[in-house]
This record gives C-alpha cells, sequence and structure tokens, in this order.
C-alpha cells in the first residue's frame, strides 16, 4: 500500500526534509505540499501551493495522513481541518500553550493525532534512559542544556519540555530556574534549564546530572534534521489505519 502524504509549512526547514524523505521512499507519495505564500517553487519535484487551499486539497487529493511542522497556531488548525475531513494527522511543532495542547488532543476524539516534539530514534532512547539516571541519582543536582539554530522561535525546545517532564516525574524537583543572572544562587531542588541559539545548529539536548564529586553528562546531538524527517514519514506511515486517539513517537518505535 501507498501511503499518500500531504505536508504543511513545506518550504521551511523542516517541511523540505520531509518532502525529501517521503519521496525517495518507495512505500510514499506526496500528493500535496502547502505553505502561506508560495512563489511558484518546488520542492523535489513537488509543487507547493497555497495554505489557504489545505481544506479543499486535505479532502480532494485523499491524503492517508498529514505532516505537519509550522507553528502551533496553524497547526491546531490544521488539525481541526484533518479532523473535519477524516485523515490521520502528524505533527512535529513544537511550542503549544495549554489551550492549543487541549485542541490538539480534542483533535484525536476523531483521527489519529501523533504529536512528538522529537522524532529522533535516539531522543526516544535519551528520553529513556533520563528518569531512570535520576532514579539512581537521587539529590544530585540537575541542569538541562538545549542549543539550536538562531531561526528557532520557542524555547526552552519541546523537546527540552518532554525530557523536564521525564526528569520530574522521577526525582524530587522543587522548580525549574531559566538561566542565571547577578546574585542568583542554587536552590537544592531546582533544576536549571539554558536554551542557547545560534548559527545553524541542529539541535543538542545535554541533562547534567552533578554530586558527590562526580558528574554524568546524557547528551544527544542531532546531525542533520533528515533524522527528524525520516522519523516523521516512519510515523505517517505507521498511522495509516490507526483508530482515532492519541499516539507519540514512542508508539511508532515500538516502545
Ligand atoms: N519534532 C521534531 O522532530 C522537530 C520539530 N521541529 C519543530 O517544527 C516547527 C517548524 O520548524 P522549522 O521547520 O525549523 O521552522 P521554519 O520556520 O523553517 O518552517 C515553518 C514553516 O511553516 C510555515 N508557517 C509558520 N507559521 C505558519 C502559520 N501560522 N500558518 C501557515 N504556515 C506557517 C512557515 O511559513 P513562512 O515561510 O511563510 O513563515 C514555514 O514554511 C517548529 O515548531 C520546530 O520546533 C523542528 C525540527 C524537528
Ligand atoms: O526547532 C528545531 O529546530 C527543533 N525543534 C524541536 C524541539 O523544539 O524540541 C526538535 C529539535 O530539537 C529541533
Amino acid at each position: 500500500m501507498t501511503v499518500r502524504i500531504g505536508v504543511t509549512g513545506a518550504t521551511g526547514r523542516m517541511g523540505r526534509e520531509v518532502i525529501a524523505a517521503a519521496t525517495e521512499r518507495d512505500d510514499c507519495e506526496v500528493v500535496f505540499a502547502v505553505n502561506r505564500e508560495p512563489d511558484g517553487e518546488t520542492v523535489d519535484g513537488v509543487e507547493i501551493e497555497p495554505a489557504d487551499e489545505f481544506d479543499s486539497l486535505v479532502v480532494d487529493r485523499e491524503p492517508t495522513a498529514v505532516v505537519d511542522f509550522t507553528g502551533p497556531e496553524s497547526a491546531v488548525d490544521y488539525a481541526e481541518a484533518c479532523a473535519d475531513a477524516g485523515v490521520a494527522f502528524v505533527t512535529g511543532t513544537t511550542g503549544f500553550d495549554d489551550d492549543q495542547r487541549a485542541a490538539l488532543e480534542a483533535a484525536g476524539d476523531e483521527i489519529a493525532v501523533l504529536h512528538a516534539p522529537n522524532f529522533a530514534r535516539g531522543v526516544q532512547a535519551l528520553v529513556n534512559v533520563v528518569g531512570e539516571a535520576v532514579r539512581n541519582l537521587q539529590g544530585y543536582d540537575v541542569e538541562l542544556v538545549e542549543t539550536h539554530h538562531n531561526g528557532k522561535r520557542d524555547a526552552p525546545s519541546g523537546t527540552a519540555n518532554r525530557l523536564l517532564e521525564e526528569i520530574e516525574a522521577n526525582g524530587e524537583f522543587s522548580e525549574r530556574t531559566h538561566g542565571r543572572e547577578g546574585e542568583a544562587p542554587r536552590e537544592e531542588a531546582e533544576i536549571g534549564v539554558h536554551a542557547l541559539r545560534a548559527g545553524d545548529i541542529t539541535g543538542e539536548h545535554e541533562i547534567v546530572l552533578a554530586g558527590n564529586h562526580e558528574e554524568v553528562r546524557l547528551t544527544h546531538r542531532a546531525e542533520d534534521r533528515g533524522v527528524f524527517a525520516a522519523g516523521a514519514v516512519d510515523a505517517a506511515v505507521w498511522i495509516a489505519g490507526q483508530k482515532a486517539g492519541r499516539y507519540d513517537f514512542a508508539d511508532v518505535i515500538g516502545e
């Protein structure tokens, strides 16, 4: 079976990678790709169409799934349009506020919705091990540093927030401290969170656990955005035929 994929944010950093990853697979076809204000360009031979035609494209082209890397507001709009059309929705977009997250989850009542803040398999492994590290090192100081390109809009990253949830679920922490300045001694139970933005760095996440005259560093470094795109296309293939509900990348890779 060929999985028919619609792509949103198609001329963005990730949208281009998704088109490339999908078109190089034998089991996928990109049936449409949209961006806000396309200027007639094509990406890997796929014509980029205007985003305001999404509602008709998602019906007429009969995609199996839409893959979205845009922004939180538009991701929610696309999820709702997919719910109306009965088309599965995969999004890697980050930076949702609580209302937007609730709206995205509500779409999961109608269709299969998969949201993952990071589609790298190595990050899923990091999520799996960080809780165990925190449990084994109770009382150690924990700090998280994430580093991304200078075009990233949200901070901390979606991946950082996911890792922080895992850290908090496995240890006794009082609060997150976002950066430090001036007279700011460390509280025993705080988690320091630091967001660096520079150049075209694809994405790095490092958790530092320190105490007892030793330190442990758990680091993931994405070397190429293709790793995220490949994971997102794997998710689009996996979600074909899934029933309505809310899914994450762990479901795709079988954990
Ligand atoms: N889950 C994962 O593995 C990953 C997630 N991400 C996340 O994906 C998202 C996109 O990242 P990236 O590709 O780097 O960003 P870009 O800014 O490069 O691309 C975003 C694209 O979406 C379009 N867009 C943005 N806002 C809207 C809107 N309101 N309506 C319609 N189109 C819109 C932009 O159009 P225009 O050109 O007109 O602005 C652009 O083409 C971010 O939230 C990022 O954090 C990124 C990498 C991996
Ligand atoms: O914006 C990015 O580039 C990335 N965003 C995701 C996030 O916010 O966690 C994933 C990845 O780190 C790249």
